[in-house]
């Protein structure tokens, strides 16, 4: 199994090379990387374009630079170091950054060859790959390899087994499919022609059809002169079977449908020199811990085998000891607290179930400015309901098990090519799904572990790109809201709704940035009416035309800062402090409002008090025109009320929980406005808080094709690969029997769901 890359041989040993850095201008940092040691030249020239003094092998090397820039270096021969390394990601960081850090510093020159032998490290052209696997892969513009890929390639062209983890969109797939391909490549080059019925050399199992379509993907557009197989359910076996008895180099697929193809021997694994298990977490997480092992039974012991788990599960480690040979473990998210990928922002907003969807919308407006959003829901219903509501003001689809599999591969390609922006789906869509650009993920509901929403998040700000991520979660969920930030080691920028400006602001800028999408020749046959109304109404007649194409043709309602209800009004209480006795209470302003006016005192909403306790205030929410019946009204000495647009900083509400979204159902509350739940009207405790609550744990068994399959993920199956076809669907208790606690998507009123609203058809 060995190999080579330029001028590397496959039995180069490594040097670790630690190194740690000063600056006068720069915080430290230190870091690590293995690089491969060809010989003694190659490590004196290392040594030699460093322009340093004192060097050694085991030894500090100490670059004395002018400026005050100090670096020392150590080198360790890895014979000598850790058996099985652990790789830093830090050193990755530190290959592409390090040249940045020094021009910064005026050294660009000290340090030319240095970052000249990074590059090289990098380049794929670099690599000793042959031409065609390079222009393939250029042509998909991959030119440098990530660090994931730097760590992998060495030891997996080594013939290592070896149990890798990175963040989410950092290029596992590519990790596995470099060395893998540029082996295949050059048996390929070996023979005249591929033999037509050979048995495939490499297999790939997948937890979900989706990722399995798309690693194969992947590698198909990489090596496109290998052949390549997707094998997973819910289609018919025949075009499987008839491409695996064409002749194939790779397998790729999910366990299920691979065990029924061994079954009737349409797929022979007797040749597999190379096995992959992608997402091996994920795996037992759908239940196919089972058909995992009976695949790895029937391979040949003589393989390379890689794993790649995100988290290692009692399981995942029991399998890497029992078929995985002294693997090397390659971990670049290690200990580091942060477990998402640089790049992803993160936001989260305090909402309501009957405000979640005005929200929502207003949310994808302001932050995804026109691009591309995922939004994750818990359940099937949630995400057509979700969706269904968005189609209103926004192009969306849903994607879940309920959805036949080829309607689910014209959704995710049209969602790919833009055809559509937004994306609402369960959370089997948060593993592994490449999809380009996605700007926004937003958490409808909370997931169900800090797994899940880093899965979820990381569907944005993939391969070294930005994005933002919002979490969306009531009163009562604050506390688990702070779990997971310790959890995921993130930290949340908590934000209020967009205000109304910001989503007329940014409606606007969309239509206008459609503009130039218009043809010139349907512009054309505008124009004379445009002219004829600018000349008669000047810029108004552009203002109606760009509020007609937002969706404002008519003044957007009031809406409340709090529940970001519309039709409420927040107003803002302030009792001079000096002319009161005590600290306000939710109970004091309604005392002051029945005083002043009774009306608003009866028809009061949220009630908070500000958390600043230098200032005696209060804000709460009116309807629109009791608001503004109480803004005529004469006020005692020392109060002032007026109607605010931005909230201030509020006393910390509603009963704190830690659970999340699968516990949610345990923190639901109906909707009640005024009244409790007996009916009788009562004073509004601040911070008691709707939920949309209907969530499940899932824990269900099935049984199918004689194989049991347990799931503890929620509701959802879909993505499940399995040789079951459409058979898949679990006796699983239906979410349908149950009672719906949230409000509704179309009217927004509680009690009944946006499929039975009787307002539906309007
Ligand atoms: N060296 C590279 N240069 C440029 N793009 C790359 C490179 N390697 C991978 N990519 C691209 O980065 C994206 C993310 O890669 P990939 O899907 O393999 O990430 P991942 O780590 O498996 O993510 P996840 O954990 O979410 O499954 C893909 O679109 C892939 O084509």
């Amino acid at each position: 199994m060995s190999s080579s890359i330029a001028g590397v041989s496959s039995s180069t040993p490594f040097i670790e090379v630690s190194c740690k850095r000063t600056a006068t201008t720069t915080a430290s940092s230190s870091s690590f990387w293995s690089l491969p040691l060809a010989d003694k030249s190659h490590f004196n020239s290392l040594i030699a374009s460093s322009s340093g003094v004192g060097a050694g092998v085991g030894k500090p090397l100490v670059l004395k630079k002018s400026g005050g820039f100090k670096q020392s270096v150590t080198f360790v021969p890895s014979a000598i170091a850790t058996p099985n390394s652990v790789l830093s990601e830090e050193a990755f960081k530190g290959l592409g950054d390090f040249s940045k850090n020094s021009a910064s510093l005026d050294e660009e020159e000290d340090y030319e060859s240095q970052t000249d032998s990074d590059e090289d490290e990098l380049a794929i052209s670099k690599l000793g790959l042959s031409d065609r696997l390079v222009q393939s892969l250029e042509k998909r513009g991959i030119t440098r390899l990530f660090p994931i890929q730097r760590a992998v390639l060495e030891p997996a062209l080594q013939g290592r087994d070896l149990i890798a983890r990175a963040k989410t969109g950092t290029g596992k797939t590519l990790a596995f499919g470099i060395p893998i391909l540029k082996r295949l490549t050059e048996d390929a080059e070996q023979t005249t022609s591929l033999r037509r019925g050979r048995l495939p050399k490499v297999l790939v199992l997948a937890p979900t059809r989706e990722l399995a379509r798309q690693v194969e993907k992947e590698m198909k557009e990489s090596a496109p002169y290998l052949n390549t197989v997707c094998v997973y359910g819910g289609v018919s076996y025949n075009t499987q079977q008839n491409a695996l008895s064409r002749g194939v180099d790779v397998v790729v697929g999910t366990p299920g449908r691979i065990i029924d193809l061994i079954k009737n021997s349409s797929l022979r694994l007797g040749e597999i020199e190379y096995l992959v298990l992608d997402e091996a977490d994920q795996m037992l997480a759908v239940g196919f811990e089972e058909d995992v092992e009976v695949i790895l039974e029937n391979l040949p012991p003589k393989r390379q085998s890689m794993l790649f788990s995100a988290t290692m599960p009692a399981w995942v480690k029991k399998l890497s000891r029992k078929y995985l040979d002294n693997p090397l473990n390659i971990d670049l998210v290690g200990d580091q607290d942060e477990k998402l990928a640089e790049g992803i922002k993160l936001y989260a907003i305090s909402t309501t179930a009957s405000s979640k969807r005005t929200i929502l919308s207003d949310l994808i407006t302001v932050y995804a400015k026109g691009g591309k959003t995922i939004v994750f829901t818990q359940t099937k219903r949630d995400a057509d309901e979700v969706s269904l509501a968005l189609t209103n003001s926004i192009a969306s689809e849903a994607l879940h098990g309920d959805i036949s599999q080829h309607q689910r591969e014209r959704t995710l390609n049209g969602f790919r090519q833009g055809k559509f922006t937004v994306l609402v789906a369960t959370d089997v869509a948060s593993r592994g799904l490449d999809i380009p650009n996605v700007d926004l993920v937003i958490h409808y509901e909370l997931p169900n572990d800090p797994e899940t929403f880093v899965h979820r998040s990381g569907r944005t700000g993939r391969a070294g790109k930005e994005g933002t991520a919002i979490l969306m979660f009531t009163g009562s969920q604050r506390r688990t809201v702070r779990s997971l930030e310790r959890d995921v080691g993130c930290k949340f920028e908590f934000v209020s709704p967009p205000a109304i400006e910001d989503v007329l602001e940014s409606s606007a800028e969309q239509v206008v940035a459609t503009l130039n999408g218009v043809h010139p020749e349907s512009v054309e046959f505008f124009t004379p009416t445009a002219q004829k109304l600018i000349d008669e109404q000047g810029t108004t007649a552009l203002a109606a035309a760009l509020a007609q194409l937002s969706g404002f043709a008519r003044p957007p309602s009031s809406r409340s800062l709090i529940s970001h209800e519309q039709g409420w009004v927040t107003l803002q209480l302030i009792r001079d402090s000096t002319l009161s006795r005590g600290f306000l209470s939710a109970r004091s302003v309604m005392g002051f409002l029945s005083d002043v006016y009774p009306t608003a005192a009866d028809e009061i909403g949220k009630i908070q008090i500000i958390a600043d306790d230098r200032v005696q205030g209060a804000v709460f929410d009116l309807p629109e025109e009791i608001a503004k019946e109480l803004l005529n009204k004469q006020l005692p000495p020392g109060n002032s009320i007026t109607k605010i647009t931005k909230l201030p900083a509020l006393q910390d509400d509603g009963p704190p929980s830690d659970n999340y979204g699968r516990f949610s159902n345990r923190d639901r509350f109906s909707r009640g406005g005024l009244r409790d739940r007996r009916g009788s009207r009562a004073p509004r405790s601040w911070g008691s808080d709707d939920e949309s609550g209907f969530r499940r744990s899932g824990r269900t068994f099935r049984t199918e094709n004689n194989r049991s399959r347990f799931s503890k993920s929620s509701d959802d199956d879909w993505l499940i690969g399995g040789g079951g076809g459409g058979g898949r669907r679990s006796s699983r208790s239906s979410s349908r029997d149950r009672g719906f606690g949230g409000s509704c998507f179309i009217c927004g009123r509680s009690g009944h769901r946006a499929a039975e609203c009787p307002s539906k058809d309007y």
